[in-house]
């Protein structure tokens, strides 16, 4: 045997090596990317055909041991890729991969080597024509086997990519009867006589796909990587007899396709019919630029050649097999299951420790199903501390916030993270949440006053936090955890707040904004994090965005509309093209890098949480909390509804960490007590001014409680005035109900005047609060005669009060008067007498200039509601108005507002509408009105329950 020179040694051995890759590749990883495979497959061939014909005469073994080595790997070829379609039993191909095809194995390419002695090798290599990767325009010419060529294409292609891809098959001439199986292919366009309706809505489809998913950097279709490609099809559209039967718009919309569409993966094949005639003006090489006979893949119109060498599809059992396969074929799964995000087995759970991060899987990529995650803290001295998150109407979001809660909730347990968890102004997203052991607080329809509330509550938990870690000697939360958290374990908290622009409105002084930059900049190293979403990063109201977002490290992103994307500065240029990709609802885009292109960004898939399986999970988690003896103390506000006394913290604290009635020392220490601890933040509490607290609703943030505290001191009288009868009703009964709060019976007098009208819904209501709370011991008039002989008393009473030494004085028991709808007492407005001055004609009445002016000293307190500032003005002077210290008023006019309380405040209380209903609390002495949800009269039976609540605590210190 003649001696190999050396080159053809080199060439031999680097096919054996092209080879044995080839083979590894195709072995050893069925996912390794298609065109991996096909470089090295078209590598193979062209070494192959080197070898043939550097190999000359003498090397008639080596050309039979090479085209041995071929044909061993392409037996090894995935069933789509083989040369032979009908050497492939499709029965038994489960369809379940898509292989992109940038080049489509097409026919056989006929090679003759010289063999040297004379005779000529001829030997059959397979050839691949260049496709998706590529702008031509295929054609060859019609005969009476175009079909069979036709499905060739259509069903290697629909194999290839069982789930990518669609057709168009235009037959105008057979009105489709040359392609019956149309119907049967999963994604097709039908066409019917309106060939250029369907064209243009090709056209339609490119335009789309070239926004959402291409740009410089990402030129083709078949370049985007297939996890995001999603739903997005790959189109082959075949025009059979063309041009005959075609008209002049349908030919020009066709070549615009083939000019504009392959990049946008849509091919198109002619099936040419070069007898027939183009309509005037049109020639075929215009139209066409990029045309190439399919056999030669070259842009010569020669006809004729090579037709020998196709692969034709005749046989219709074949096709019957694929298209079975296809409607065989799962559907490619869209969504990724939670069950592989997280362990669901709950004695899994609780075993990771937020000591140095917090992370929470989220989602997969690619044939990775866990690899999407959040984190926050600290990894590999690499801070991450908050996150925040755009994505369109539809795109996942909630889902995204399910998931994120559920997979931090499965992994930490409650004592090392807490959730703080913000709706924006009209949201419930988190409405299932109040009963998560890891929530601390719950907010929905949060109004934008409290969310903000819960960010400098945040920043005060930081302060404590940082106060703490300074007076052990720790630098940091990390720090004081690793050393064993000697004051006690304290958790990581999260903060996640849905529409975060909810914190921005009705801002006028920026403190949003400012709250929002002191945490981001301030409050990592507390342990203390948020992650925030809305539709877009940047929300209207923020100012100095740029100061927060250079904090905010982890950027997440969904679904967004172009215009928005081509905006964005969280992201680098990468990043957006990752993001114009998320077309599909779960697509995800995830950088802890602030979006910057130097550090690629993570993109895949948010695993799904059906409803039920969420619901699931929450019960087991509280399941889980209860067995190891926790309880729930999440704190559940919900800014579309009136509070209920009976939610009351601070009232419910007292009770619940004083089992008897609480002596001075015990009041002053509740009273001094921080509200998150569910005390009164009351600095001055000096038992000698025979302090009284009465709740009247909600604060506008976590812990508060709108309240007033009557004191012995000049002018502790209430004013509340307003034309909302549940309002003014609930609050005045709730606030009688309260009495035994402060004193036992023996040590408070109340009398009532409830001038309500007899058979309206508000009758009765502050009889049931005396009968129910107070075992009636007020004393209770309808008549403002029978309230006049208490009246006369108390007005005696001071008198004697004001005579007795003051340690005396101080045992005696405190006294209200309580006047309900007080502009229905006729009694109580002035009228001129006769030397012009205003007086009550009513002579008891008049007590009311003296217990006004000096009653509150002595432990007489009044306390009147009004429906109009007008009545109020009747009936006291405008000395005695401002004198009163403590006023509420609900929503009146600006002029009204102004009248009562110097301020028209209260004249903006229902600007959103008339629920929630709003009161402010001006307290003469602090000069700061302050904004709340008053405690309503709904109904008869929220009334019962309310001061059901009350009578059981009460019975508790009897
Ligand atoms: N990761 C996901 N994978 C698959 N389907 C999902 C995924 N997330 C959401 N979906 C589907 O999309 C629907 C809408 O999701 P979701 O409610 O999370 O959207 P959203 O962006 O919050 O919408 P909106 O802003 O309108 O409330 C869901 O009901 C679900 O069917």
């Amino acid at each position: 045997m003649i001696e190999l020179d050396s080159e053809l040694k080199d060439a031999t051995l680097a096919r054996q090596r092209l080879a044995e890759e080839l083979i590894e590749c195709i072995d050893s990883n069925a996912d390794s990317s298609l065109s991996e495979l096909q470089v090295l497959e078209q590598d193979l061939l062209t070494q192959v055909k080197q070898h043939a014909s550097s190999a000359v005469a003498d090397s008639e073994q080596q050309l039979s041991q090479s085209l041995a080595d071929m044909n061993a790997v392409l037996a090894r070829l995935p069933e789509p890729l083989q040369p032979l379609l009908e050497r492939v039993d499709w029965n038994a191909y489960a369809f379940d991969k898509n292989y992109l095809p940038r080049n489509l194995p097409f026919c056989f390419e006929k090679l003759e080597y010289p063999l040297g002695d004379g005779r000529t090798a001829v030997v059959r290599v397979p050839k691949e024509i260049p496709f998706y990767a590529s702008d031509y325009c295929y054609f060859f010419d019609s005969d009476e086997d175009s079909v069979n060529r036709i499905n060739y294409f259509v069903f290697r292609l629909a194999a290839m990519l069982p789930y990518s891809s669609q057709f168009t098959l235009i037959d105008p001439l057979k009105m489709g009867q040359s392609f019956p199986y149309t119907k049967r292919l999963p994604f097709k366009r039908m066409v019917d006589n309106d060939v250029a309706k369907v064209l243009e809505d090709i056209l339609n489809d490119i335009v789309r796909i070239q926004s959402t998913y291409l740009d410089n950097n990402t030129e083709r279709l078949i370049d985007v990587d297939e996890e995001i490609l999603g739903n997005a099809k790959f189109e082959l559209i075949v025009a059979k007899d063309f041009p005959q039967a075609y008209d002049r718009r349908s030919i020009e919309l066709l070549a615009k396709i083939a000019n504009t569409g392959p990049k946008a993966g849509k091919m198109v094949l002619l099936d040419l019919d070069n007898k027939a005639e183009l309509p005037n003006g049109l020639q075929l090489k215009q139209l066409f630029p990029e045309l190439r006979d399919a056999y030669l893949n070259s842009n010569q119109l020669t006809w004729g050649l090579g037709k020998g060498f196709a692969e034709g599809i005749k046989s219709s059992d074949m096709m019957n097999a694929i298209l079975d396969g296809l409607s065989r074929a799962k559907p490619k799964e869209t969504k990724l299951g939670f069950s592989d995000v997280i362990a669901t087995d709950p004695s899994q759970w609780w075993q990771e420790d937020a000591t140095e991060v917090l992370s929470a899987p989220i989602g997969g990529s690619g044939s990775r199903k866990n690899d999407i995650e959040l984190w926050f803290g600290e990894r590999n001295k690499q801070p991450s501390s908050h996150g925040m998150l755009a994505a369109m109407t539809g795109a996942g979001k909630s889902n995204l916030y399910h998931a994120f809660i559920l997979s931090i909730a499965s992994r930490y347990s409650p004592e090392d993270v807490q959730f703080y968890l913000i709706d924006g102004k009209q949201g419930v997203e988190f409405q299932n949440y109040p009963q998560l052991p890891h929530a601390r607080v719950v907010s929905l329809n949060t109004s934008p006053q409290l969310a903000r509330s819960v960010l400098q509550e945040l920043l005060d938990e930081m302060n404590r936090r940082n106060d703490l870690f300074k007076s052990l000697g720790f630098s940091d939360f990390i720090s004081y955890r690793k050393a064993g958290s000697p004051n006690g374990k304290l958790p990581r908290l999260m903060l996640v707040i849905d529409e975060y622009q909810t914190l921005f409105e009705d801002d006028k002084t920026g403190l949003g904004s400012q709250l929002m930059i002191n945490i981001a900049s301030q409050s990592r190293s507390a342990g203390i994090h948020m992650f925030v979403g809305s539709q877009k990063f940047v929300v209207p109201g923020m100012s100095q965005p740029q100061a927060t977002f250079s904090n905010i490290n982890l950027r997440v992103a969904m679904k967004m509309s172009g215009e928005e994307i081509t905006s964005l500065q969280e992201f680098g240029a990468k990043g957006k093209q990752l993001i114009r990709a998320c077309t599909e609802t779960g697509q995800v885009v995830v950088s802890h890098n602030g979006g910057v292109d130097e550090v690629p960004c993570d993109t895949g898939r948010v695993a799904y949480i059906e409803e039920g399986q969420r619901k699931q999970l929450l019960s087991q988690l509280v399941d889980k909390w209860q067995q190891q003896g926790g309880e729930n103390q999440t704190v559940l506000l919900d800014g579309s509804e009136q509070p209920e006394l009976a939610d009351n913290l601070q009232l419910n604290t007292l009770f619940a960490s004083h089992p008897q009635r609480p002596n001075e020392d015990q009041w002053i220490e509740y009273a001094n007590k921080p509200q998150h601890l569910g005390g009164l933040n009351e600095n001055e509490w000096y038992p000698i001014e025979r302090p009284s607290v009465f709740w009247l609703g909600k604060e506008m943030n976590i812990h508060g409680q709108a309240k007033v505290v009557f004191r012995r001191r000049a002018n502790e009288h209430m004013l509340l005035v307003g034309d909302s009868n549940e309002a003014r009703s609930g609050m005045l009964a709730y606030l009688v109900a309260q009495m035994p709060v402060n004193a036992s019976t023996e040590q408070y007098q109340v009398h009532l005047l409830d001038r309500s009208i007899k058979g309206s819904q508000w009758y009765g209501v502050m009889g049931a609060a005396n009968q129910q709370a107070l075992n009636n011991s007020a004393s209770f008039s309808e008549k403002f005669s029978d309230f006049a002989v208490h009246l006369d008393a108390v007005a005696a009473e001071l008198d004697k009060r004001r005579a007795m030494d003051e340690e005396d004085m101080l045992a005696e028991p405190s006294i209200f008067l309580v006047i309900n709808e007080a502009q229905r007492v006729k009694e109580l407005v002035k009228q001129d007498n006769a030397y012009g001055m205003k007086e009550y004609a009513e002579g008891s009445a008049n007590h009311f200039a003296a217990l006004l002016e000096h009653g509150s000293e002595y432990g007489i307190h009044l306390i009147f509601s009004f429906d109009n500032v007008r009545s109020v003005s009747k009936a006291f002077d405008r000395n005695d108005i401002e004198g009163v210290r403590h006023k509420v008023a609900l929503q009146m006019s600006e002029e009204d507002s102004f009248r009562l309380l110097k301020t028209r405040d209260a004249a903006k209380l229902q600007v959103d509408g008339k629920k929630p209903i709003y009161a402010l609390h001006i307290d003469q002495m602090q000069n700061r009105p302050s904004k709340f949800k008053p405690y309503c009269y709904n109904d008869a039976v929220g009334l019962e329950a309310n001061l059901n609540h009350l009578a059981q605590l009460f019975a508790q210190w009897n």
